[in-house]
């Protein structure tokens, strides 16, 4: 599907900004001083019920932490996505009374930061926010929104940047639905909806992750495989989840469906593998709630042996469908380094690797560490970190299955001891009943890795209150193309 034509309107192509102004182009109106900074609404362009939308010039004077552009209109600051600071734009201002929604129509002024996203499905799709921007300005945004965040503990390291920002999703998840024409289309959801988005590439994905899924597509009508309706509940195949090991080549195809039966699977699965020789795996998973979930809990090998296995700073892990593994291993490789590094392991030290998924991490500093006691929630997770011990041939490391607040407050109970905590919590950050037993074990070190600066800072302030500090700080892209951000902090002990 040819998306140029239908984006050729959209704010980031270039050769559609003009640089008159917005009294250049509009002569004959009058423009008041102090209309520059409250912005100056045009005409009013449409008014439906109590919905009304008018046209208005501003000028953008810095971002949100999610990237948006923020520009002051009528008195009202106004959250405007893709507009970049310093740039002045026509926007559309629709209210209904109650809301305020702003979207670009037309720039004016161009900043130098500016770039063509080379997605051809960027403004549409919600899996990035920031291809508008070039390398150096989406440098610069995290660097600022980290540094902004973090100023309570001091200054933050110069942020590790990725040398090739695309292609570095290890996972790729795909949803199937129906267009208008009732054709099989396969893409991803636009930001904050439900709405499938035709896609057939995208750019932070592997580029095979991407082929395997537009073969099966292509293959579910001659299987009569029809997608799965959220709304109405009928269909078969809700998602395709690829993952790819990046060093090994190894494949998962992860096939989410809707029921238990596969009726011809056999058949399926001999046309997926002749098709792609490279995948080594192929699961069945079962969701049949309504959930925004996309795995359910029956899982089901249809072909090889249901894990695929990659490396990752020369130790090789085991990786199940339901395991968290980190989806871009070569941000990942210095991200790891770096809280190894601000453990300051000398061989001596009891470790608690915390959220510690399918062990990476513990594994890796058991090299420099006395002993490893690492936590983890999900049953699945657990097993692939016990399978990698053994299959590194590491004896200094056990693994437990449990809540990590739940599991240090049973530690401090028992009166035992760690000398470091490395923590890798979710994006909703720690809890209280990890930390304050964190803060009852005392140990002289601990490095909180984040994939949410926003929590992490909470999190830090609980420790610093509580007998800590932080000593360092150090931000990694890890999401290029989108506003996320990673962040390692090392906290000792007053
Ligand atoms: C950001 S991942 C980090 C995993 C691992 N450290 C890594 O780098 O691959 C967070 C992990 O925490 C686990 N998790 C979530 N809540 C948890 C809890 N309350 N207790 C223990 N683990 C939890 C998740 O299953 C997930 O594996």
């Amino acid at each position: 599907m040819n998306k140029n034509k239908k984006n050729r309107n959209k704010p980031g192509n270039k050769h559609n900004h003009s640089n008159k102004t917005y009294g250049e182009k509009r002569s004959g109106q009058t423009t008041k001083k102090n209309e520059k900074s409250q912005g100056k609404p045009t005409k009013t362009n449409k008014r439906h019920g109590n919905k009304q939308s008018v046209t208005a010039e501003v000028t953008c004077s810095s971002l949100t932490q999610e990237g948006k552009g923020i520009v002051q209109w009528k008195g009202k600051q106004l959250e405007v996505e893709h507009l970049l600071p310093g740039e002045i734009a026509e926007i559309t201002v629709s209210t209904n009374g109650q809301h305020v929604h702003s979207k670009v129509k037309r720039i004016i002024k161009t900043s130098d930061d500016r770039t063509k996203p080379p997605c051809v499905y960027y403004y549409e799709c919600g899996g990035c926010q920031l291809q508008h921007m070039n390398n150096q300005a989406q440098e610069r945004f995290k660097q600022d929104t980290i540094d902004q965040l973090m100023k309570p503990f001091g200054k933050p390291e110069p942020i590790l940047t990725m040398d090739n920002p695309y292609d570095y999703r290890n996972k790729s998840h795909i949803t199937f639905g129906l267009n208008k024409d009732r054709q099989i289309i396969g893409g991803l959801y636009a930001q904050n909806s439900h709405q499938l988005i035709s896609m057939d590439r995208c750019l932070i994905h592997d580029p095979k992750a991407d082929e395997i899924w537009n073969t099966i597509k292509d293959m579910m009508k001659s299987f009569k495989i029809q997608p799965y309706n959220e709304d109405t509940g009928r269909g078969f195949l809700r998602h395709v989840l690829v993952k790819v090991g990046k060093v090994s080549g190894e494949i998962m195809v992860v096939l989410v469906v809707a029921s238990t039966i596969f009726k011809g699977s056999n058949n399926f699965v001999k046309a997926l593998r002749k098709a792609h020789p490279e995948i080594t795996t192929i699961l069945m998973n079962v969701n049949n709630r309504k959930t925004s979930m996309v795995l359910g809990d029956q899982e089901k090998v249809l072909f090889g042996k249901g894990t695929i296995t990659d490396t990752l700073c020369g130790m090789k892990f085991e990786i199940s469908a339901k395991s968290f593994y980190q989806i871009n291993p070569v941000q990942t490789e210095k991200l790891y380094a770096k809280a190894i590094e601000m453990a300051q392991l000398t061989g001596r030290e009891t470790v608690i690797d915390a959220y510690c998924g399918i062990g990476t991490i513990g594994l890796i500093a058991s090299q420099k560490a006395g002993k490893v006691i690492g936590v983890e929630l999900n049953k699945d997770a657990v097993r692939d970190a016990i399978r990698n011990s053994k299959r590194n041939g590491v004896k200094n490391a056990r693994f437990h299955q449990g809540d990590s607040g739940e599991f240090m407050m049973e530690m401090a109970a028992r009166g035992e001891k760690a000398d470091v905590v490395i923590m890798d919590p979710p994006r909703s950050g720690s809890d209280e009943a990890f930390l304050s037993s964190v803060v009852k074990l005392k140990p002289k070190r601990i490095v909180y890795v984040s994939c949410n600066p926003v929590t992490q800072v909470r999190d830090l302030k609980y420790l610093v209150q509580n007998g800590y500090d932080v000593k360092g700080l150090q931000p990694v892209d890890m999401f290029p193309q989108t506003v996320h951000v990673e962040c390692v902090a090392l906290i000792d002990l007053k």
